[in-house]
C-alpha cells in the first residue's frame, strides 16, 4: 500500500534555504509583488493581533529587510506610529534598496535605546539568508526590545535546523513565509520563535508543484490510516507479535496494549515459558505463546514483530537475529538497540527502530551538526525508517523524507510511553502501511493520544492512560484520500 502524496502533503511542507533560493529563482519576474505581499501580510498580522503601537522595525540588507520596509509602509499607512532601524542598508539597486526607497518615514539609529522605546519591535534584519553569526549589535539591539515579532525567522536562528548562531532573544510571534521551516519546530528555534503564523502569499500552484520537497511537519495530510471496512477480519487488520523478557514485563505488555486498542487485529507475546503466567495474569487477555521463536515463526501470518522492549541483552541476542533471518518486519526498540550499540550493521534489515537521544548517540556516535541531518544519516546508512524520539521527534526515511512532529505533549515524558509507541509502529506496519507513513502516523497518535489524556488529568498521566484515548486518536489521525 502506498499511500504518500507530494500533492496532498504540500500543506505542511517545511521549506529549506536551498527550497527558498529555488522559489526565488523560479519567480524572479514577480518577486517585487511576493515582497510586497509579504510585507502587508506581515502587517495584517499584527494588526488581528495588537492594538496600534508604537513600532520600530529593524531591517537588514537583504530580502527580509526589503519585508520589513513593506510591513512599516502599511502599518504607517493604516495611522500606527512607525519607525525604521537599518542595521545595514541594501544594496543600490537590489529589490530590497526599491522597498527601502519607498518608506518616506522616520529612520532611527540601530541603538538598543531606540529599541527600549517600541511597544512592538519587528525583526527584519536577517532572514532565511543568514549565514553567519549574528553580529554582537544585533544581538544588543534584541536584547533591549519588549516584544518582537520576527519575519520569517528570528534573527539568528538557522531556520533549516533550529540552531541559534548567537543570543537570541525569544520572539512573541514568528510570521513565516509562505511555509514554515524546520527551525520552528526543532529545539531550540522552537524555543525562541514564540507564535509561529504561515503567511501564505498565494504563491502560483506551478511553482509549489515543482518544489523538491524533503521535510514536512508531521500530520495526517503525510499518509493513510485504512479505515474499518463492512469486510474486515482479524487477519484483514493486522497481527503484530511481540518479544516479551523473563525479568521486565511491564514494556512489553505496554506494547502488547497499545497494539491492541489502536486497533490491530490480533496481537501475540512471545515470551520465555518460565515467565508466561506472570504475562497471563498480568493481562488476561494476552495471547502467550511459549513455543520457541523458531516454531513461532513458522507462521507467515505473524509477518511484523517488536523487538526490545523489556528485552536485556541476551534476549535481544537470541531474538532480533532470528527474526530478520526469517525476513519479518522489526520495530527495534530499548534492549535490541542497546544490543546493537557497538555493531549498528546488526540492525540491518530492521524496518523501524525508535531510538531516544540517548540510545542514538550510543548506536551513532555523538551529534554533530543537527538531529535532523543525524536522523536522515541514520536512515540511510541502515536503509531502515528512523523515529529520533524527544520533544520535537524527527521521522526520517532512507530516501531522505523527514516528518518533523510537535504534535505531541510534555506529558508523555514518562517511562513506558516509549514502548507504547512501538506497539502503534507495529500495529500500522501490520495494516499494511508502508515504514514511513506507519512511524510518522504512530507517532503522531501517540501525541494525539497523549495530548487527550493528559487533558483529562491535568497533564499528569501513566502510559495506561494512552490505552483508551487510541481509538479517537486513530481517527482523528485518519485522512480521507
Ligand atoms: N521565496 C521566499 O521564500 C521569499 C522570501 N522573502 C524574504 O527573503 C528572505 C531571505 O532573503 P535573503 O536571501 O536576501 O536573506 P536575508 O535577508 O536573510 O539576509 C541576507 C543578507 O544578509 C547578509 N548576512 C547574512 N548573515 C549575516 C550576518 N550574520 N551578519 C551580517 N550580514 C549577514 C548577507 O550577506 C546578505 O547580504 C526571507 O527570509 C524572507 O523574509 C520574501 O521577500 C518573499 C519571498
Ligand atoms: N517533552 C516531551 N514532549 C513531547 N513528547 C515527549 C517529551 N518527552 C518524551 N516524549 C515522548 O515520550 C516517549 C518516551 O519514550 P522513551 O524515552 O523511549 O521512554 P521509555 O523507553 O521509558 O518508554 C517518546 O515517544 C518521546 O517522543
Ligand atoms: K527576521
Amino acid at each position: 500500500m502506498s499511500c504518500f502524496q507530494c500533492g496532498k502533503a504540500l500543506a505542511s511542507a517545511l521549506l529549506s534555504p536551498e527550497d527558498t533560493q529555488r522559489m526565488d529563482r523560479e519567480m524572479a519576474s514577480i518577486l517585487p509583488m511576493v515582497m510586497e505581499r509579504a510585507g502587508m501580510m506581515v502587517a495584517r498580522l499584527i494588526r488581528q493581533h495588537r492594538r496600534p503601537c508604537r513600532v520600530l522595525v529593524a531591517c537588514g540588507p537583504g530580502n527580509n529587510g526589503g519585508d520589513g520596509y513593506v510591513a512599516a509602509r502599511y502599518l504607517s499607512e493604516w495611522g500606527w506610529p512607525v519607525s525604521v532601524a537599518s542595521f545595514q542598508l541594501p544594496r543600490e539597486g537590489s529589490l530590497a534598496d526599491q522597498m527601502a526607497r519607498r518608506w518616506k518615514g522616520a529612520m532611527v539609529p540601530f541603538v538598543p535605546e531606540e529599541a527600549q522605546q517600541a511597544d512592538l519591535v519587528i525583526d527584519a534584519v536577517f532572514g532565511a539568508g543568514m549565514n553567519r553569526d549574528l553580529p554582537e549589535a544585533v544581538e544588543r539591539f534584541f536584547a533591549a526590545a519588549g516584544q518582537i515579532v520576527a519575519i520569517d525567522v528570528p534573527s539568528g536562528l538557522d531556520g533549516a535546523t533550529g540552531a541559534v548562531r548567537g543570543q537570541v532573544t525569544p520572539c512573541w510571534m514568528s510570521i513565516a513565509l509562505i511555509r514554515k521551516r524546520p527551525g520552528h519546530l526543532l529545539s531550540p528555534g522552537r524555543e525562541i520563535c514564540g507564535e509561529v503564523v504561515c503567511a501564505d502569499l498565494a504563491i502560483p500552484e506551478a511553482i509549489m508543484a515543482e518544489m523538491d520537497v524533503r521535510v514536512w511537519e508531521n500530520g495526517p495530510s503525510l499518509w493513510s490510516i485504512p479505515v474499518q471496512a463492512a469486510d474486515d477480519h482479524k487477519y484483514k487488520r493486522g497481527v503484530v507479535s511481540i518479544c516479551g523478557g523473563a525479568e521486565m514485563h511491564g514494556a512489553a505488555l505496554f506494547a502488547f496494549e497499545a497494539a491492541r486498542h489502536v486497533g490491530a487485529g490480533l496481537v501475540r507475546l512471545t515470551v520465555p515459558s518460565d515467565a508466561a503466567l506472570l504475562y497471563r495474569l498480568a493481562s488476561p487477555a494476552a495471547i502467550v505463546d511459549t513455543q520457541p521463536l523458531e516454531q513461532a515463526l513458522k507462521d507467515e501470518r505473524r509477518h511484523v514483530w517488536v523487538c526490545g522492549p523489556g528485552l536485556g541483552m541476551e534476549e535481544a541476542e537470541q531474538t532480533l537475529p532470528l527474526l530478520l533471518k526469517a525476513g519479518r518486519q522489526v520495530v527495534a526498540d530499548a534492549g535490541a538497540l542497546s544490543w546493537a550499540a557497538g555493531k549498528t550493521e546488526a540492525l540491518k534489515g530492521v524496518s523501524v527502530i525508535t531510538p531516544h537521544m540517548g540510545e542514538f548517540s550510543r548506536l551513532f556516535g555523538d551529534l554533530t551538526g543537527s538531529r535532523l541531518d543525524a536522523a536522515r544519516r541514520a536512515a540511510a546508512e541502515l536503509d531502515t525508517v528512523v523515529i529520533l524520539k524527544g520533544a520535537d521527534t524527527l521521522i526520517a526515511a532512507p530516501d531522505g523524507r523527514v516528518a518533523v512532529n510537535v504534535h505531541a505533549t510534555p506529558a508523555l515524558a514518562v517511562a513506558g510511553a516509549g514502548d507504547v509507541l512501538s506497539g502503534l509502529v507495529a500495529a500500522f506496519l501490520a495494516a499494511g502501511m508502508p515504514a514511513w507513513e506507519a512511524a510518522a502516523a504512530a507517532v503522531w497518535v501517540h501525541g494525539e493520544a497523549g495530548q487527550r489524556a493528559a487533558e483529562k488529568k491535568a497533564g499528569w498521566i501513566v502510559p495506561e492512560d494512552l490505552f483508551y484515548e487510541l481509538g479517537r486518536a486513530r481517527q482523528a489521525a485518519s485522512c480521507p484520500a
